[in-house]
């Protein structure tokens, strides 16, 4: 059986289930040249980070914070990067816990480099190398004595079994030297700086060896990049993905390679590096075009009771990997400008990155307290290959970590969505897994112990006397414990042909006699210093668990601590950014008041300005009005006085005439009985006309007339009005009480209909009038009888009424220069009747 990350025993994945670890989520900034100032990023603190977008047209600006375990800063070496991020993963991998690293960002971020550095300075592969093999150089197992079972899982050999492979492979390289990489590649020199450091508390009674294999994941195929190719073989067949009996995903029949030091590990790396698909995009001139996967696995097993093979039982055998991922960037197409074949291959990036995305969203959602319902959603691992093959670490078989990389050049919503996936991703729990304490009954010290008595015999396997540890052995206890291995009395040299000896044979038997009772001593004092060191071991055990529980509490306090000044450096950060959002807006509030100052300034001068236009302009009116008024007025005057002079010539005219017909009158009246003794005046006068109505002359019929009897009549024959069309029919509006004028040549109208009162307008549309006639009757000036006929034409209108159009005015007056009238006496009693009862009656025009 075959475990990876000590996670498949049933008993302990059970007593785990309630142990959650939340993702650790690293941010790196990758350095730029010189200093951006439109960067939109700034580190704040340690574990935070800022993202804002400068304001817009419309002036709105956004700003968001983050926080991850830790910020690198792009002052951060390689080093330190691998001090915080790589070097606790080693360190799990050697105790037999298994990780998973990821790089995530967008292209040219520096994933890659933070990965695999360059040949100057190395990113996390080559650092891990040093490290693991700085830690397991002196209990490495001889190469071959693990080999992979093809199963996820590995075989265990013994010594000489591990030689005989090692002897063959040795053939084998021998006969393909002219076909391996060095001829493809063109050998790959490692010039490079080790790492050192070492992971000193492993376990020194096992022994150890090295896997890798580096596969890649393009459009959703999973091609292995540490097959061995011949030349001009193009690597077509991809690999499928297995779940091994244990339920841990892994790349089935992908070349795992056993290395025994970091520059043979570090080769195969660079390797598979060169075959790895990369190609210039606009954001990288040597972008990764698919996701790579570089797994390190340390397979280790307990020694046997000698010290010298490893227990060959599978199920001793632990396996731990550590995966390191560098994901292709996550960009955008638009961004990248890629086309053609590379944005199809974006295309299957982009698809594997967000279903990464939306298995840890799924994850977080089925974890989270607000998933009221309880029921877990299915998590699509098998969407794509890479959620796929990583299944097992998100379901618990070993610790997830993952860098964030920004480039400070990139823009606000570039990086948004690349924060925000290391933000959801830090709030997903896995399973905590803790290695296996493994006691399998034999006695701890083996290595020691073989290495001592290694150090005194010739190595028959290597040749070379081993050397043993520095750190472990020391002089004087070399010394003790090589007494204690004195089996007792040499024994006696004898033959073959002294066994006949009784003498010789006795003293064999006494010497091995004294051997197997030495034997039963030593043995007896091992197993009472077993036992002290057992009791001693306990002890310490105690006192470790002791210092472990003062240690937590300790760490307790300090992450209080931490805790609290984290909300403290927190608050002071709100309280900052308060302060200064305040000033921005009080700046602001300053700026738009003075706007507003100098607007209403200019708008009480522009106010003047047209008060006073105003005041120029009235008085300039008044003054036209007074000129004109002015101009009016003697106008007006002029006229007056014109018409003044007219009408005095008129009165004058008028007294002429009278004065003449006065004469005739008196000549008429000297005439006894003439027919003509009265003189009948009649002047019609068309006032609406206003046209002198033509003079006729009319010569008295007596011949004797003298020449003063000539006089001048107006229009002595009489037109006949219209009034009297006999086919017309009229309406005559009359007034109550006509006065009787008893002329020769009253209105005729032979179809007419009389009313003296006209309120209802039916009165005028019922009875098929088409002409209407008012008369009046009054006095004119000069206190004659007047009647006067307005007459008009009666229109039917649309909505059954009736209009009445006024068009001409017929004048009777009746002029009585020869004495009171009695139509005038009555005209007047009648007027002053009208008056007296005819209180707030309308005036003729206002009839009309
Ligand atoms: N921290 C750093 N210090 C110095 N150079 C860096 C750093 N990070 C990245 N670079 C440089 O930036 C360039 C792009 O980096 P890298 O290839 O690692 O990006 P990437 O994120 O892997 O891109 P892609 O996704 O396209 O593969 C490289 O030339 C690399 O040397």
């Amino acid at each position: 059986m075959k475990r990876v990350g000590c996670r498949p025993a049933a008993s302990h994945k059970k007593s785990n289930d309630n142990e959650k670890d939340p993702i650790q989520v690293y941010c790196r900034l990758r350095p730029v040249e010189h200093t951006v100032e439109s960067s939109c990023v700034k580190v704040v603190s340690e574990t935070d980070l800022q993202i804002y977008c400068l304001p817009n047209e419309r002036g709105t600006s956004r700003e968001c914070q983050f926080s991850y375990k830790k910020i690198f800063s792009q002052y951060e070496t390689q080093d330190m990067v691998f001090q915080d991020l790589g070097l606790p993963l080693v360190e799990q991998l050697l105790k037999g816990k298994s990780s998973l690293l990821l790089a995530y960002g967008i292209s040219g971020s520096g994933k890659s480099y933070t990965m695999t550095g360059n040949q100057e300075d190395d990113g996390i592969v080559g650092r891990s190398f040093d490290v693991i093999f700085n830690s397991i150089k002196d209990y490495q197992a001889r190469k071959f004595t693990f080999k992979p079972d093809k199963l996820n899982g590995y075989d265990a050999h013994s010594v000489e079994e591990a030689m005989i492979f090692q002897a063959k492979d040795i053939k084998n390289k021998v006969k393909n030297s002219s076909t391996t990489y060095k001829k493809k590649d063109g050998g790959i020199d490692i010039l490079r700086v080790p790492f050192n450091y070492k992971v000193t508390n492993i376990n020194q009674d096992s022994a150890y060896s090295v896997f890798i294999s580096y596969v890649e994941i393009y459009h959703n195929y999973v091609y292995d990049l540490l097959e061995d190719v011949s030349d001009g073989e193009i690597r077509l067949n991809s690999k499928i993905i297995r779940e091994d009996s244990n339920g841990n995903m892994y790349v089935h029949g992908v070349n795992e390679q056993e290395v025994v030091n970091p520059n043979e590990a570090i080769e195969s790396f660079r390797k598979g590096q060169l075959r790895k698909r990369t190609a210039p995009t606009f954001l990288n001139t040597d972008s990764s075009r698919s996701h790579t996967v570089f797994t390190v696995r340390i397979v280790k097993a307990p020694l046997d009771i000698d010290g010298l093979n490893v227990i060959q039982d599978k199920k001793y055998t632990v396996v731990s990997q550590l995966s390191l991922v560098d994901l292709a960037g996550s960009e955008r197409t638009d961004k990248a400008k890629t086309t053609g074949q590379r944005l199809q291959e974006a295309g299957g990036i982009n698809n594997s990155l967000s279903n990464l995305k939306q298995c840890l969203r799924i994850l977080y959602e089925n974890q989270s307290s607000s998933n009221l319902r309880n029921i877990a959603e299915k998590i699509p691992y098998r969407t794509s290959r890479l959620t796929h093959l990583f299944k097992s670490f998100f379901e618990g078989s070993g610790s997830i970590r993952i860098l964030i990389c920004i480039n400070s050049l990139s823009k606000y919503s570039e990086l948004l969505p690349v924060l925000q996936f290391g933000e959801i991703s830090s709030n997903v729990k896995v399973k905590r897994t803790t290695p296996l304490l493994m006691d399998i009954g034999l006695i701890p010290g083996r290595r020691k112990m073989i290495d001592m008595q290694l150090a005194n015999t010739p190595c028959v396997f290597e040749g070379k006397p081993r050397t043993p540890l520095n750190n472990i052995v020391k002089d004087n206890s070399k010394d003790t414990y090589l007494s204690v291995l004195n089996l007792g009395p040499p024994l006696p040299e004898i033959n073959i042909d002294d066994m006949l000896d009784e003498q010789k044979r006795q003293e064999l038997i006494n010497a091995l006699d004294q051997r197997i009772k030495r034997k039963d001593e030593l043995r007896e004092v091992l197993i009472n210093q077993s036992n002290e060191i057992r009791a001693h071991m306990v002890l310490l055990e105690f006192n470790n668990s002791n210092s472990k529980q003062e240690v937590y509490s300790l760490q307790i306090l300090r992450d209080q601590d931490i805790n609290k000044i984290k909300q403290y450096q927190n608050k002071v950060f709100l309280l900052e950014n308060e302060i200064a959002s305040l000033k921005r807006k009080l700046g602001l509030l300053d700026s738009e008041n003075k706007k507003l100052k100098s607007n209403l300034n200019s708008k009480e001068n522009m106010l003047n300005q047209v008060s006073a236009d105003k005041d120029l302009l009235k008085q300039r009116y008044n003054n036209k009005i007074i000129k004109k008024q002015e101009q009016l007025f003697k106008g007006l005057k002029d006229k007056w006085k014109v018409q003044e002079n007219e009408f005095e010539i008129k009165l004058q005219e008028k007294k002429l005439k009278l004065k003449h017909i006065k004469n005739v009158a008196e000549s008429i009246e000297s005439l006894p009985n003439h027919p003509s003794r009265r003189i009948l005046k009649q002047t019609l006068f068309d006032e609406s006309s206003n046209k002198p109505v033509p003079y006729v002359n009319i010569e008295l019929s007596d011949s004797k007339q003298n020449e003063h009897t000539k006089m001048t009549l107006k229009n002595l024959c009489p037109r006949r009005s219209k009034s009297c069309d006999p086919q017309e029919c009229w309406i005559e509006h009359k007034p109550p009480a006509p006065i009787p004028l008893n002329t020769v040549m009253q209105p005729k109208m032979k179809n007419c209909k009389s009313v003296t009162n006209l309120t209802d307008a039916k009165t005028v549309t019922n009875n098929g009038a088409s002409k209407y006639c008012l008369m009046t009757q009054g006095v004119d000036e000069q206190g004659n009888s007047e009647a006067k006929l307005y007459k008009a034409d009666i229109i039917q209108t649309m909505g059954g009424g009736a209009q009445i159009v006024f068009h001409d005015i017929e004048t009777l007056k009746q002029d009585s220069s020869l004495g009171c009238s009695p139509v005038k006496h009555c005209v007047k009693m009648y007027n002053d009747e009208i008056r007296d009862h005819a209180t707030g009656s309308d005036d003729l025009n206002e009839k009309c």
